[in-house]
């Protein structure tokens, strides 16, 4: 008899996307290093990688955690939409450049954080845990960390040439809350530790359908689309978007490809989750190979936004300065 599923559609938020499934695959199957390889997600399942992490819950990281500072985000709405604060321009008078946070970072000490999780009513500031693992964590969660799966992890970093691990963020969301659409600029092992992340990818070739804010502006790398209330007149080519998803639960470990788009909620009515995720740098890019591939149009694109923001210091200068470049002349 087929296990009762842990989840059902309805917990799942509606979007009018097209979406097919991320494979899933075991830890022993040699097509996981081929989708690593090819840059391509794939779910895999029975890795371990965190299995001394299956006892985290509110009770043990709220006794093991330790006394340290935890970054908390608040917002008023279930989407936490990544900003950089030192990209956010002094208030210069022009409103096209003023900049509203959609969220507010606090510091909580990990008993506040699991109280004010439990005591939590509706219409109060949702909040989402996201912390670098340190060294100022309590000792069992040291130990919990050290026994972490990572010959596992370090094989395959190794095998795909990646570069060193920056870090691993641990995440824990309420139910419902939502990462929305963005990339990051680095290799990710998404590992799940507690409840069902819904997680839906776009390669890096669908840039076009994305829209991300300029890379000058606080939400760098982040999509402009509102996947629940779509702007079709500013975003048409959101309609082209194809991607691929998948519920990630205790157990799994997916892989974000660095430059993939990623959009990952915490899904409805199932309580809080727990993730920790594993960012590593690119690796070199050792010999061009023509043609070049998709991320790393991704990567020159952003360079040239960059080089030309500050050779004109105005970036309102560079749509313009792009149109003469590029109308009747490369269209
Ligand atoms: C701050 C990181 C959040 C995470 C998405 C999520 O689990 O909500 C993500 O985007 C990533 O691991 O790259
Ligand atoms: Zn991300």
């Amino acid at each position: 008899m087929a296990d009762k599923k842990e989840w059902d559609q309805s917990q799942l938020r509606k979007y009018d996307i097209q979406l097919d499934e991320i494979p899933r695959l075991s830890v022993k199957d040699p097509k996981v290093d081929e989708f690593i390889a090819d840059n391509k997600p794939v779910i895999i399942t029975d890795t371990r990688l965190v299995a001394s992490a299956e006892r985290w819950d509110l009770d043990y990281l709220e006794q093991n955690m330790g006394n340290g500072d935890f970054s908390v985000f608040l917002s008023r709405n279930h989407k936490f939409k990544y900003f950089d604060d030192k990209k956010i321009l002094p208030t210069s008078g022009d409103s096209r450049l003023d900049f509203t946070p959609p969220t507010r970072r606090v510091d909580m000490k990990l008993p506040e954080f699991t109280r004010k999780l439990r005591q939590w009513r509706r219409g109060e500031e949702r909040m989402y845990l996201q912390q670098a693992l340190n060294n100022t964590v309590g000792p069992a969660i040291v130990q919990d960390f050290l026994n972490f799966r990572w010959e596992w992890i370090n094989s395959k970093q190794k095998m795909h040439s990646w570069g060193p691990l920056t870090s691993n963020l641990l995440l824990i969301a309420m139910e419902g809350n939502v990462t929305p659409c963005h990339y990051d600029e680095q290799q990710n092992f998404f590992a799940e530790v507690r409840g069902f992340k819904r997680c839906i990818l776009f390669p890096p070739e669908q840039f076009e359908c994305f829209y991300p804010h300029p890379v000058y502006h606080p939400h760098d790398r982040q999509s402009q689309v509102d996947f629940e209330r779509p702007d079709y007149t500013r975003f048409p080519k959101f309609r082209e978007a194809r991607g691929q998803e998948a519920i990630v639960g205790p157990g799994d470990v997916l892989y974000i490809p660095i430059y993939w788009w990623h959009h990952i909620e915490s899904i409805m009515r199932g309580g809080y989750t727990i993730s920790v995720n594993f960012w590593y740098k690119a690796g070199p890019t050792g010999q061009i190979v023509y043609p070049l591939k998709d991320h790393q149009k991704v990567a020159i694109m952003r360079n040239v936004e960059k080089m030309l923001v500050e050779a004109l210091q105005d970036p309102h200068e560079v749509g313009p300065l792009l149109r003469a470049l590029v109308l009747g002349r490369y269209t």
